[in-house]
Formats: C-alpha cells, structure tokens, sequence
C-alpha cells in the first residue's frame, strides 16, 4: 500500500499582513492584510501596478523590511517575531536576492563578487560551479565592465545561488535587460529551480513572464486580488516579450 501523500508544508505564511509607511495624513497603506500560503520549490510569479505593493511583499519575506501587522512564517519560524539579529542570521542562511540592478563590485572579476558571498555562507558551492550553473563559467575572470547586462545579472545570480540558498527573491531581474538577454535570465531562473530546488519568488512588470510561473499572484492596491496555478508552463525561450 502506497503510503498517502503528504502536503509539504510551507515555505511562507502570511496572516494579515499589513505594512503602513508614514502616519497620519501621510500614511501610505502598502500593505493591507495579505493571506498567503506558499509551498515549498515553486517558482513564484508577482504582478500588479507600480505601487501595489510586491516589493514591499518580498522585503518582508525576505527578512529587509518588517511588517505593521500580522503574521509571516518561513516554514516553522515567525519572521513577525524575530530580533534584528535573528533576521540577520535567517537572511545570511537561507535567503538570495536579485535585483533589477546588479550591484556587482565593479573591481573584481565575476568569480571574486561570487567569493563575497560564498566566504561568509554556511554551506556555499563553489564559485565556479554556482558561474557554472548560469553559464557563465568560462567567464569567471572578467570583470564587470567586460560583460554585457545579461551577463552581469547572471553573475548576480550566481552569487545570489552560491550560497544555496532555501528561497531567492527576485525584484524585477529582467527590468533592465532586452527581450532575448531577459529570457536567458528567467532560463536561468527556471534552471536553478529545478536543479537545485529553490522556491524563486519573482516581482516583474513583464506579465508574460507568469505562463513559465508555477503560480502567479496578482497584487492590486496592497492586497492579493487573485492566485493562480498554471496547469502547463511556457518555457522561459516562448515567452512573448
Ligand atoms: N520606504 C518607503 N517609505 C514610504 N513609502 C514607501 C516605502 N516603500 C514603499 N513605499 C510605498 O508603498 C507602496 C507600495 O510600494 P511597493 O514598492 O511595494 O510597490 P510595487 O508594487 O513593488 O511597485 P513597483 O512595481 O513600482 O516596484 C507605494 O505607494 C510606495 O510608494
């Protein structure tokens, strides 16, 4: 007898959140009680407005910005609850980032900007095989200023995995890339999912970008309108632009 299947419990959880900046007349509501749940390995899709609110999703998340209100959870640990150094410790160990703007030290090669991360990691890859995995390994040694945007994103990237990471967060990856380098990134965002298991949560203005989502969440006015599982998935090469 097979033995039953089992729901993985969540990556993240979210009860109520609410996120205000400012007060009084000028309180900006980003947040206004978001209930979420994410399973574990999926590539996450957030889409809406300019101001809806994404961002400030994922900085909470991600453990660089604190809620006003409610719950979030990654896995069994509360995120709502924990000190500045415990989100410190949490970002280090289980969290990547990719931005839309690179953020590469300018003065060190590709393989150096990835040996930032993976010196303080607990359990690193090595640099070349995280430059590797994005395909950038016979690369290594130029230096930023040597590479094109696509190129340097896949080096964030690389640095962003190198440190294996549970979940990386990605704030508009491909903002800044045109329409061929931007599908090479989601490929590579797609590859490292499914290679080495990560959950990808991914903000973009790129709506097309959700048919290689596993699910698409669609934020309007600080709140989730509507969550959405795609039976089939384009791969990131089909994706209109
Ligand atoms: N540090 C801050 N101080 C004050 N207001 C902020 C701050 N960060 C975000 N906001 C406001 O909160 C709201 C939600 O912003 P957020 O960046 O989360 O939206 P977004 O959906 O990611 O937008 P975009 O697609 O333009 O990045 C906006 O009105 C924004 O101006």
């Amino acid at each position: 007898m097979s033995a039953p299947a089992e729901t993985p419990a969540p990556a993240f959880r979210t009860r109520g959140l609410t996120k205000t900046y400012g007060e009084g007349e000028a309180a900006v509501h980003a947040l206004r009680g978001v209930d979420l749940e994410l399973p574990p390995g999926e590539l996450v899709v957030l889409l809406g407005a300019s101001g809806s609110g994404k961002s400030t999703l994922l900085n909470i998340l991600g453990g660089l910005d604190r809620a006003s209100t409610g719950t979030a959870h990654f896995r069994d640990r509360e995120l709502t609850a924990m000190s500045d150094s415990e989100l410190t410790l949490y970002r280090r160990n289980h969290v990547g980032f990719v931005f839309q703007f690179y953020n590469l030290m300018p003065s060190l090669t590709a393989e150096e900007n990835v040996e930032l991360v993976t010196e303080i990691a607990r359990n690193p890859m090595a640099p070349g095989k995280a430059l590797d995995l994005v395909g950038l390994g016979e690369r290594r040694h130029h230096f930023p200023a040597q590479l094109s945007g696509g190129e340097q994103q896949r080096v964030a990237i690389a640095r962003a995995v190198a440190k294996q990471p549970d979940v990386l967060f990605c704030d508009e990856p491909t903002g800044a890339l045109d329409s061929t380098t931007g599908r090479a990134v989601l490929k590579v965002l797609k590859d490292v999912n499914e290679a080495l298991g990560t959950t990808v949560l991914m903000v973009t203005h790129a709506a097309n970008t959700a048919a290689m989502a596993h699910r698409v969440i669609r934020f309007a006015d600080g709140s989730i309108r509507t969550v959405e599982i795609n039976e089939t998935r384009l791969m990131p090469e089909e994706i209109a632009w």
